[in-house]
C-alpha cells in the first residue's frame, strides 16, 4: 500500500471536517475524491500533506524507494505529524485549488524554483554547485515538454490562459519527481476546450505516478478514475470503481442527484444532494451555493498555523 489512513479525523471547534476516515491507495492508482461542498475533501488533502495536523488517527506512506525526512514506523513512514516540507520530501506533492504560481516569474522559472525547492535543505545553498543549478533547469525544461508548455518557457506566467496555468501547476507539482500527486480541482474554471487538455495531462501523468484528484466534473471523474472515494460530512460513504460508486444509492442521495442513473442523460450534473437544482450542461457540480462563505473559509484554511 502506498498510502494508508486509519481513523483520520480533523475537528475545527464543533465541526468534524474529516471523520474517522480509513482509506488506502495502491501504488499506480488514480483515485478521485468526490463529495458535496464542505464534505471535507480539501481538509483531507491538507491532512495528507501536513498543512493541517490531524485531531486523531494516523497516516502512513510507503514510497517504493523509501524516503528521507520523516520517522519510520515499521516499513512505512509515519507521516501523521509531518510538516508540508517533510511530506513533500517523502514524495507527496500537490497542486492547489487556488493558484499557487508566481505570476511575475516566467513559466520556466516557476518549475525551476519548484525543482530547486524539492531538494529540501540544500535548496538555499545556491552557490553550492553550479551543476545542481543546471540540473534544475534541465528538469524544468523536461517537465515543460511533458506538460505541453515548452513554447511558453519564457512567457511571464500571468499571461498564460487559465487552462495553461492549471497545467503549469501540475508541472510545478511534478518537480522533484514525487511518488504521489494530489490535484485539487485541476479543471476548475477551465474552458471546455481547455478541460480536454488538462484531463489529457492528468492521464499522462497518471501513467507513472499515483494520483489523487478532487474534482467536481463528473464526466472527468467517471472517465479517468480507477477508483472513486466519496466523502459526505467528513465520512467516507463509498469507495470503489466508478461503475459501482455511480450506482450507489447513498452516493446518489448525497451527491450525484441523478447523475448517471438509468434514464438520466450523461450530461446531468452532480449536485448538492438535493437532486433538484443542479442541472448544468457540462456535468460539473453546482458549487455556487455559498461562494462568499467559501472564499473566506479557504483563505483561513490555507493560512492556518500548525
Ligand atoms: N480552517 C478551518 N477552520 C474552520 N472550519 C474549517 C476550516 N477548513 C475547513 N473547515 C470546515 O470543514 C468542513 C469541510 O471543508 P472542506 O473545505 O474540507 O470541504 P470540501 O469538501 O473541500 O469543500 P469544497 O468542495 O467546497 O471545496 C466545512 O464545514 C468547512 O467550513
Amino acid at each position: 500500500m502506498l498510502l494508508e489512513t486509519e481513523g483520520l479525523t480533523k475537528r475545527f471547534g464543533g465541526i468534524t471536517a474529516v471523520d474517522g476516515v480509513d482509506f488506502a491507495l495502491e501504488a499506480g492508482e488514480l483515485c478521485s475524491i468526490i463529495g458535496p461542498n464542505g464534505a471535507g475533501k480539501t481538509t483531507f488533502f491538507n491532512l495528507l500533506t501536513g498543512v493541517l495536523e490531524p485531531s486523531d488517527g494516523r497516516i502512513r506512506f510507503d514510497p517504493p524507494g523509501g524516503a528521507a525526512g520523516t520517522d519510520r514506523s515499521g516499513s512505512a513512514l509515519d507521516i501523521t505529524a509531518a510538516s508540508p516540507d517533510e511530506t513533500a520530501l517523502a514524495g507527496i506533492h500537490r497542486s492547489y485549488q487556488i493558484t499557487n504560481l508566481f505570476p511575475t516569474l516566467t513559466v520556466l522559472e516557476n518549475v525551476r524554483v519548484a525543482a530547486q525547492a524539492s531538494r529540501g535543505n540544500d535548496s538555499w545553498k545556491l552557490w553550492r554547485n553550479v551543476a545542481d543549478f543546471e540540473e534544475h533547469y534541465a528538469e524544468a525544461t523536461a517537465i515543460l515538454e511533458r506538460i505541453g508548455l515548452a513554447a511558453e518557457a519564457e512567457t511571464v506566467t500571468e499571461n498564460l490562459s487559465h487552462g495553461e496555468k492549471r497545467s503549469l501547476e501540475i508541472g510545478v507539482a511534478l518537480a522533484g519527481d514525487p511518488d504521489l500527486l494530489l490535484l485539487d480541482e485541476p479543471t476548475a474554471g477551465v474552458s471546455s476546450e481547455g478541460v480536454d487538455e488538462v484531463v489529457g495531462l492528468i492521464e499522462d501523468v497518471a501513467e507513472d505516478h499515483s494520483v489523487m484528484l478532487i474534482e467536481h466534473n463528473m464526466e472527468v471523474v467517471m472517465d479517468i478514475s480507477d477508483r472513486i472515494a466519496v466523502l459526505h460530512r467528513g465520512e467516507l460513504i463509498a469507495d470503489g470503481p466508478p461503475e459501482d460508486v455511480r450506482g450507489d444509492p447513498a452516493v446518489q442521495e448525497a451527491y450525484l442527484g441523478g447523475y448517471g442513473r438509468e434514464g438520466a442523460g450523461d450530461d446531468s450534473a452532480a449536485g448538492e444532494g438535493t437532486g433538484d437544482d443542479t442541472e448544468e450542461s457540462d456535468g460539473t457540480a453546482d458549487r455556487d451555493g455559498d461562494a462568499a462563505a467559501d472564499g473566506g473559509r479557504r483563505a483561513s484554511a490555507g493560512g492556518e498555523p500548525r
